[in-house]
């Protein structure tokens, strides 16, 4: 059997090192298929961004793989278990970040968190100890001045750092985090990327995520999946698929105190010639290639046979 990585773009994920396995899953509402054929694989420590446009199925997927919702068919391996039948030891190791917690409206945020933490401790192991102690965990999502706040008086912004504190309280190996940063101001925004990467150095934790935030998608992941009409396009990093799609490079200079742009498909030539004529004149040279967004738009609209 073949992943789509390996036919998209050739990313290879060792069969022992899967921590997410998935092969031609398929699910059905009713009449209607929304997952044809999914396939790909995560290895222990990968950030994934999984993109695709409105309806393609990234919640659906995302759930299943949380063992929330049964799949029509395929295979489906979550740190080596089956999440349609995975046991409590699994869950303790799998983190979830829910669209904002609700319940417990008059808890504080520090009792709340110790309160579900204390679900864990009978998971800790030696290399994983659990769950993480409450202050460094109100540190590292930025709700320390926070701590006695009653929930029902936190700040959007504020609610949802708690949602993601409640996410990872358990030190999971595995986080899933559907649309995290909505809601988010940029400073927020700009915590929580590190946050995550700070998961991923220290805790190799294995981050999936969905966004349509193309640049938080280009900044956080390692590999990007892109879902549509039901099945993985693309799977590779930002640079992989920007290369995929041939497009492009804008040049950008000044010289003598005016701004010059220029589209090439091969830049370098026209840069060193640009140099061997104007030289030390050439300042702001700037070498942009596709973005993401270009990259997506071109597969997803291939693939829709949409208007471009
Ligand atoms: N419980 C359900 N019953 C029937 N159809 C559903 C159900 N849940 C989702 N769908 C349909 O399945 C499709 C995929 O939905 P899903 O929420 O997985 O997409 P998504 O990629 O997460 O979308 P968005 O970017 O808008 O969040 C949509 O057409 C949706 O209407």
């Amino acid at each position: 059997m073949t992943l789509a990585g390996e036919l998209e773009v050739g990313t290879q994920v060792p069969a022992d090192e899967r921590v997410i396995d998935v092969r031609d899953l398929r699910m059905r509402y009713g009449a209607k298929d929304v997952l044809n054929d999914v396939s790909f694989a995560a290895r222990r420590g990968e950030v994934l961004a999984l993109l695709g446009p409105n309806g393609a199925g990234k919640t659906t997927t995302i759930e299943i793989l949380e063992g929330f919702r049964m799949r029509s068919s395929g295979e489906v391996r979550v740190l080596g278990v089956d999440p349609a039948s995975a046991g409590e030891a699994w869950r303790a190791r799998v983190g979830v970040v829910l669209q904002s917690w609700r319940d417990h409206g008059n808890w504080q945020v520090a009792e709340l968190l110790r309160h579900l933490g204390s679900y864990y401790r009978r998971f800790s192991t030696e290399a994983r100890s659990r769950p993480w102690p409450v202050d460094d965990l109100l540190e590292v999502v930025g709700l320390t001045a926070a701590a006695k706040t009653r929930l029902t008086r936190l700040s959007g912004g504020q609610r949802r750092r708690l949602d993601v504190a409640i996410g990872i309280v358990g030190r999971p190996d595995l986080l899933f985090l559907d649309e995290p940063t909505v809601g988010f101001d940029p400073e927020a925004r700009r915590d929580f990327h590190d946050l995550v990467h700070r998961l991923t150095d220290v805790d190799d934790t294995t981050v999936l995520l969905t966004t349509h935030d193309l640049a938080e998608a280009e900044k956080l992941a390692d590999r990007i999946l892109i879902l549509s009409t039901g099945r993985i396009i693309a799977d590779g990093s930002a640079d992989e698929l920007s290369r995929r799609v041939a497009g492009e490079s804008e040049i950008r200079w000044t010289r003598d105190g005016q701004r010059f742009v220029h589209s090439a498909t091969n830049p370098t030539p026209f840069v060193r010639e640009l140099l061997v004529q104007y030289g030390d004149d050439i300042a702001d040279l700037e070498v942009r290639r596709n973005s993401l967004e270009d990259t997506y738009m071109r597969l997803v609209h291939d693939t829709e046979g949409g208007p471009r």
